[in-house]
């Protein structure tokens, strides 16, 4: 078993839970990730799903067809009492999503470091049609996108149902489906049906916590050289701190982890690899375009895992699937599918993290003091992980599409409908969360997760239902580990070089990084 520092003090636990109610954001994505990074990106200004289908003229047949099948959803909604913005031809709701992105954009006030920022709603700059529209007709509505028919829950009872429900009948969107195919193959996080559940069987037990704690002693090494790295900055600087810029260091470590846990390779190797997947992930979720395919280095043989994901996905894959052909598509689809479910979001979490760490450095002291009871000789046993599933916000949307008709609570979702619903607006709803949802308060979870909130499984960090996150105990122990050693290690706050800018890119990402100044601890 592998020694090592204290990685999970309650604090830091108490901390990563109100990032994401106090913050928030996967988040995401997302769904991409987010939403994921796995979520995708949601009708954005430009160009809407719709307007792919340019070469056709508005009002022949084709644009005709293509607006009157979500109308024909839309009004099974209505008469469910479910209302929403009135769509027009050809495009729906497009122009007024356009228009109130545009005047949200032109209203934007520029922020002043003094700790306010963290009250805002983001979600109301980067997705201001849906702040808007909830105003107008509450946490259920629907609005069109052209040949789309959308459906928003966030209403706490609905997305709890969405959660505790199992069937197939909800899935990911098939026209995000296909933009994705030709990064992601048919993988877990594009496929749907039989196919995914045969997937999720096969690789979720590879991240299961009893296998995630044997990865801690890598994630830990992997440490290492950022905080070296840091140490080596405040020396050259010649003065006791130095400024950090700390996102693409963060970066480094997460692909590296990733890289050494699941294919034995590191990220020096595959810095390419990951940096074609940033510029995708950049222009999926701007512009919504195809893109290149990426291809993975070979592996090698990490001394520090006896074996890595790869391999025992590799040997699962190869008991279930008939044939060698198929088995090769699964592993392969799936490297990808995790390289890019990983890619950013844990990153991207850690520097948020920092963000908030440095402008209350309370808590700071806080995760020392846990550390030093939990480990008075500074090394701990890796059985310390915590067992809750606490979470940091990355990714921030999560979107389905009804597969089959499908029933929601007392909502009956027609087929082809697709559901979108805003994880941050969830985490800050004070009807959920009391008056104080927006500030920053980590003891509001002091006593576990289920006593911070008012509404049962309202907080879905990772995600709703059966396609909630894969890697979430992998993404928490690292995020332990990384957030620990450097708070054991420095001081920080928050450079005056910091803007605050949420930009989002499949998560919701520092627009302009996180800049802290960093200083040793003594
Ligand atoms: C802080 C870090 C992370 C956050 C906030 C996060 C969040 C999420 C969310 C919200 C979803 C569900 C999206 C949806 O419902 O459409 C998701 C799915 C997924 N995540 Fe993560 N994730 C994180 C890290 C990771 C890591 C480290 C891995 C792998 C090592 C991973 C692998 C996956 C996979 C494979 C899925 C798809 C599951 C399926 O469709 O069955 N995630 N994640």
């Amino acid at each position: 078993m592998d020694a090592i520092p204290s990685v999970a003090p309650d604090s830091i636990k108490l901390f990563l839970f109100s990032i994401q109610s106090a913050w928030h954001s996967r988040s995401t994505n997302t769904p991409l990730h987010p939403d994921l990074h796995s979520t995708p990106s949601p009708p954005q200004p430009s160009p809407f799903p719709s307007r792919m289908h340019s070469g056709h003229p508005n009002g022949s047949f084709y644009n005709i067809a293509k607006f009157y099948i979500p109308q024909r959803l839309r009004k099974k909604l209505e008469r469910q009492g479910i209302r929403g913005p009135q769509p027009s031809f050809p495009y729906g709701n497009v122009g007024e999503m356009q228009k109130i992105q545009s005047a949200a954009i032109s209203m934007k006030a520029s922020r002043s470091i003094n700790g306010d920022f963290v009250g805002d709603d983001y979600t109301c700059l980067l997705f201001p049609y849906f702040a808007q529209w909830r105003k107008q007709y509450g946490s259920i509505y629907t609005y069109s996108t052209g040949n789309k028919q959308h459906l928003y829950i966030n209403d706490p009872e609905l997305v709890k149902e969405m959660n505790q429900s199992i069937t197939l009948g909800l899935g990911k969107p098939s026209y995000i489906t296909k933009r994705l195919s030709p990064l992601l193959g048919n993988g877990i996080l594009r496929s749907n049906g039989h196919f995914w559940v045969h997937q999720r069987k096969i690789i979720a037990p590879e991240f299961f916590m009893d296998k995630v704690k044997g990865m801690v002693g890598l994630m830990l090494e992997l440490a290492e050289p950022l905080l070296r790295k840091w140490q080596a900055c405040i020396e050259a600087q010649g003065e006791l701190r130095a400024e950090i810029r700390v996102d693409d260091d963060l970066r480094v470590v997460s692909a590296d982890v990733i890289s050494r846990a699941c294919f034995g390779s590191s990220y020096t190797k595959g810095k390419e690899i990951f940096s074609k997947l940033r510029t995708l992930q950049k222009t999926i979720s701007s512009k919504g375009m195809l893109f290149g395919l990426p291809t993975f280095g070979k592996c090698q043989e990490t001394p520090l895992l006896k074996k890595d994901l790869l391999q025992m996905i590799l040997e699962e894959a190869m008991d279930h699937f008939p044939s060698k052909d198929e088995s090769r598509h699964f592993i392969v689809d799936n490297c990808k599918n995790i390289y890019f479910a990983e890619h950013e979001s844990t990153s991207v979490a850690a520097s948020w993290c920092l963000m908030l760490l440095a402008l209350y450095p309370q808590w700071q002291t806080h995760i020392r003091y846990e550390m030093s009871q939990a480990c008075p000789n500074g090394s701990l046993d890796v059985d310390s992980l915590p067992k809750s599933n606490e979470v940091v916000p990355t990714s921030s949307i999560c979107v389905k599409e009804a597969l089959e008709r499908t029933q929601i609570g007392h909502v009956d979702v027609p087929k082809g409908v697709c559901i979108w619903s805003l994880i941050p607006t969830l985490h800050r709803d004070p009807a959920i969360w009391g008056p104080d949802a927006h500030k920053f308060r980590p003891e509001r979870f002091a006593n576990g997760v289920t006593k911070a909130y008012k509404a049962l499984q309202a907080y879905v960090p990772f995600g709703v239902g059966a396609r909630s996150c894969l890697g979430r105990n992998f993404a928490m122990a690292q995020l332990k580990v990384i957030i620990s050693l450097i708070t054991s290690k420095f001081t920080f706050s928050l450079s005056p070089n910091y803007q605050h800018s949420p930009a989002y890119r499949m998560v919701v990402q520092p627009g302009h990084g996180v800049n802290i100044l960093i200083q040793k601890f003594q």
